[in-house]
């Protein structure tokens, strides 16, 4: 069995060279078993039936239409931490730069002249003064894989963090230093930090999350760093925060006309995953996840499907994608044993309103496998079914 993968963005060559060439073509065709992305925008992008799955190399997922992926039956991943420390480097940067001006001082030493600039330089460096991070106060809004990087850096810069994520995993929570204290709400985080700093998925939930209600909490003069996504910040809010003086800086890795033109306001271009090495994280862990689901069926890191792992060990395997509704496995092992087929191993799964079925049988030929799959598909609720053949 041979698949067609195609990239779109820049995908490092790393991730690329996961895929055997022998059992493997990349852009090669119109009609691809499977996507591996970065930001592109699949609401505005066309991908049919055909595409069994979405790997997104990086962690947001907003730019992948999930309720028509999971009502055709395409499984979408993404790469959790791939870029966190990515992240989390560049927000240690962006606060050093808030509290020191690192940047005009560097600007006004290049325009030095002359034999004596040394003495040039020792006498306007004043005019640079900065403070230190050291005993400020940080929240950081979301602890999962780049905020509890933050939090932790933070920390160990000496500033006083308090983190508040009411979502937190029990794998983040647990991964979560103790020394991090963690807030009740999110007034306890905004009330008294220098520097609030945001780590959260853009969702329904989260688009203005702050806006002028949060930002009249937050104390005056603080720092407002966005590393998450553009509209979890309401940035016309955040300008006028700016003006009054509420806010004294905003940071933000994403651009709107309006923030880019106001003079306290830092923009950086979507840069925080950008690193060599989480470019090649992302690339490598989002191709090997397509190929276990390509391959075997099986189903981690996925954002819109349960997480499913068997061992394959029979010759041939069948995934079922099917709506999650009574008597679904009840149909589908009648279809089998109507058949005579006997199931060697078998996992039913849910997630919401959808459900995956595998079960893994004897060899049968390639006939009697059509004729099965044609029959599965006669299943109204049964969105799409594959037979994988066991090749170790
Ligand atoms: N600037 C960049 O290049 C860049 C790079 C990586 C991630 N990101 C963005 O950062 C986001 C977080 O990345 P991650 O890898 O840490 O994801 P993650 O899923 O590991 O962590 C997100 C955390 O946010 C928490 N959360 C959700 N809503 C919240 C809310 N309203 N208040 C507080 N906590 C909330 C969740 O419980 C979770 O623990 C991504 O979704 C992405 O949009 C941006
Ligand atoms: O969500 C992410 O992982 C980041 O925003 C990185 O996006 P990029 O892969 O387009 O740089």
């Amino acid at each position: 069995m041979t698949f067609d993968v195609k990239t779109y963005n820049v995908i490092a060559q790393e991730g690329i060279d996961v895929f055997p060439k022998d059992s493997y073509t990349v852009n090669q065709t119109e009609k691809p078993d499977a996507l591996l992305i970065r930001s592109q925008d699949m609401h505005k992008t066309a991908f049919g039936t055909n595409v069994l799955a979405i790997a997104r190399a990086g962690a947001g997922f907003n730019n992948i239409p999930l309720v028509k992926c999971t009502d055709q039956g395409t499984v979408v991943f993404n790469t959790p931490g791939s870029n966190a420390n990515a992240v989390k480097e560049l927000v240690v940067a962006l606060l050093i730069l808030a509290a020191r001006p690192v940047i005009p001082a560097i600007q006004w030493a290049k325009k030095m002249g002359g034999a004596d600039v040394s003495l040039q330089t020792e006498k306007g460096k004043n005019h640079f003064d900065g403070t230190e991070l050291q005993g400020k106060r940080i929240g950081v809004i979301g602890l999962g894989s780049v905020g509890s990087k933050v939090a932790r850096a933070a920390y160990d810069l000496g500033m006083d963090v308090v983190g508040y994520d009411p979502y937190i995993s029990v794998e983040h929570a647990w991964r979560l230093s103790n020394d991090i204290p963690r807030a009740e709400s999110l007034d306890d985080v905004l009330n008294d930090s220098d520097y609030v700093t945001i780590h959260i998925p853009y969702t329904e939930q989260n688009r203005n999350l702050i806006s002028a209600e949060e930002l009249a909490k937050m104390k005056d003069g603080a720092v407002l760093l966005n590393y998450s996504r553009g509209g979890i910040v309401n940035d016309h809010d955040v300008c006028e925060a700016l003006d009054s003086g509420k806010l004294r800086l905003f940071m933000t890795d994403f651009s709107s006309p309006e923030v880019l033109n106001h003079d306290k306001t830092v923009v950086t271009p979507h840069l925080g995953g950008t690193t060599e090495e989480a470019e090649v994280n992302g690339a490598k862990q989002a191709a090997r996840t397509l190929r276990k689901y390509l391959e075997t069926g099986n189903i981690v890191n996925s954002v819109n499907f349960p997480t499913v792992e068997m061992p394959f060990e029979a010759p041939l395997r069948l995934t079922l994608i099917h709506q999650n509704i009574p008597n679904m496995v009840g149909r589908i092992t009648t279809i089998l044993a109507n058949r005579e087929i006997n199931i060697d191993n078998m996992i039913n799964r849910s997630r919401d309103k959808i459900a995956y079925t595998v079960i893994d049988a004897a060899a049968l030929s390639e006939e009697q496998v059509e004729e099965l799959e044609k029959e599965l598909m006669t299943i109204p609720e049964v969105i799409r079914v594959r037979a994988l053949h066991n090749h170790a």
